[in-house]
């Protein structure tokens, strides 16, 4: 069920159960004390580690994480929702080093900190409806802005989060990023299963709300005639798969964001070869190898304001976790772009 419909029936259902008709202002007047507390908690824990690695000096950009655990908006599975616990604990996980394959530190809060989950679930529950919840992700992605020198990297959640994220970046930054976005599907459709926010419809919000100068979408295999029609009436720059052994070199050269407010990066899991990341929703053969990937991103020349690694889905993980630890990495090589 769409969040309007999830929300209005909540509603109706807690007036059916109360005796004194609970007054719809009453209902919303509560959700706007949860949604101020839930924006206060990121804002503190923001301005607390701005503050620490300021203290610690000599940062002109610094990575710190946000997880939105959000599924509903995704047309097959809502297994993403559970993923940013998941990213973290192999981020940390014991197997691995605290350092980037550069030899950035983890552990070092002038690299990467942590601003915790936007508690996406538990406004849910409270009856808040998408334009709201889409809101909400935006101002906690402002939030983090706010406290200099912190950059969001964002923990997803299905694809639909990228476009609260990006209009944030977008609005904060005082206008356009050009976006690298990794990707199986261009997730450009106008409204998919009726669904503004859909996870296949994010990147048609973002063109429209003029918040990219350029998109360059990579690691394409999963096109329908619309989602090539909106590329063609966007100017999306689509590379697909078919055709990247030709276009390796260029993808391993790019250089974004001059003229601009800088670069967003948004990976989709399943832009990787299912063979590299099987713990996704969309399983889709034919796809990029985890080094090309960081190929990619590691000879990426531009100023990364902020990314996002989206689409990972724990319920389809191995056992011993090897996407997450895929996502893992990605965030970890992210970090390494963000924080300087
Ligand atoms: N972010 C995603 N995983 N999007 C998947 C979209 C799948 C959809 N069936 C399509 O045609 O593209
Ligand atoms: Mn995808
Ligand atoms: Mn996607």
């Amino acid at each position: 069920m769409g969040g309007a419909a999830a929300g209005t029936k909540w509603i109706r259902h807690i007036q059916r159960l109360s005796a004194a008709k609970v007054s719809a202002e009453a209902v919303e007047r509560g959700q706007s004390r949860v949604i101020d507390a839930s924006l206060t908690l990121i804002r503190e824990r923001a301005k607390l580690k701005a503050e620490l690695l300021r203290a610690l000096g000599g940062v002109k950009a610094s990575a710190s994480l946000l997880g939105v655990p959000l599924g509903h908006n995704s047309s097959f599975l809502q297994g993403p929702a559970f993923a940013p616990p998941r990213i973290r604990e192999a981020i940390w996980c014991g197997s691995t080093n605290s350092s980037t394959e550069e030899g950035k530190e983890l552990n070092d809060p002038r690299v990467l900190t942590d601003v915790g989950d936007v508690p996406i679930q538990e406004i849910r529950d409270c009856g808040v409806e998408d334009d709201m919840l889409m809101h909400v992700i935006s101002e906690s992605v402002k939030a983090v802005m706010e406290e200099e020198p912190l950059r969001p990297l964002v923990l997803g959640g299905d694809h639909s989060i990228s476009y609260p994220v990006v209009r944030a970046v977008s609005e904060k930054l005082g206008g356009p990023v050009d976006i690298l976005h990794l990707d199986a599907h261009p997730d450009i459709y106008d409204c998919f299963e009726g669904n503004v926010y859909s996870h296949a419809s994010s990147f048609a919000r973002i063109m429209e709300g003029g918040h990219a100068r350029r998109l360059l979408q990579v690691g394409l295999r999963s096109i329908t005639k619309e989602g090539r029609e909106q590329g063609k009436r966007f100017g999306v720059e689509q590379y697909e798969m078919r055709t990247f052994s030709k276009d390796r070199e260029k993808l391993e050269n790019l250089k974004l964001g001059e003229g601009v407010k800088g670069v967003y990066v948004s990976v989709d899991v399943d832009c990787l070869d299912p063979a590299f990341a099987p713990g996704v929703s969309h399983i889709e053969p034919g796809g990029l190898s985890f080094r090309d990937v960081l190929n990619i991103l590691q000879n990426l020349q531009g100023d990364v304001v902020a990314a996002d690694v989206v689409e990972f889905n724990p319920q389809r993980d191995t056992v011993d976790g090897m996407t997450a630890m895929v996502a893992a990495k990605l965030v970890r090589e992210l970090t390494a772009k963000i924080s300087k």
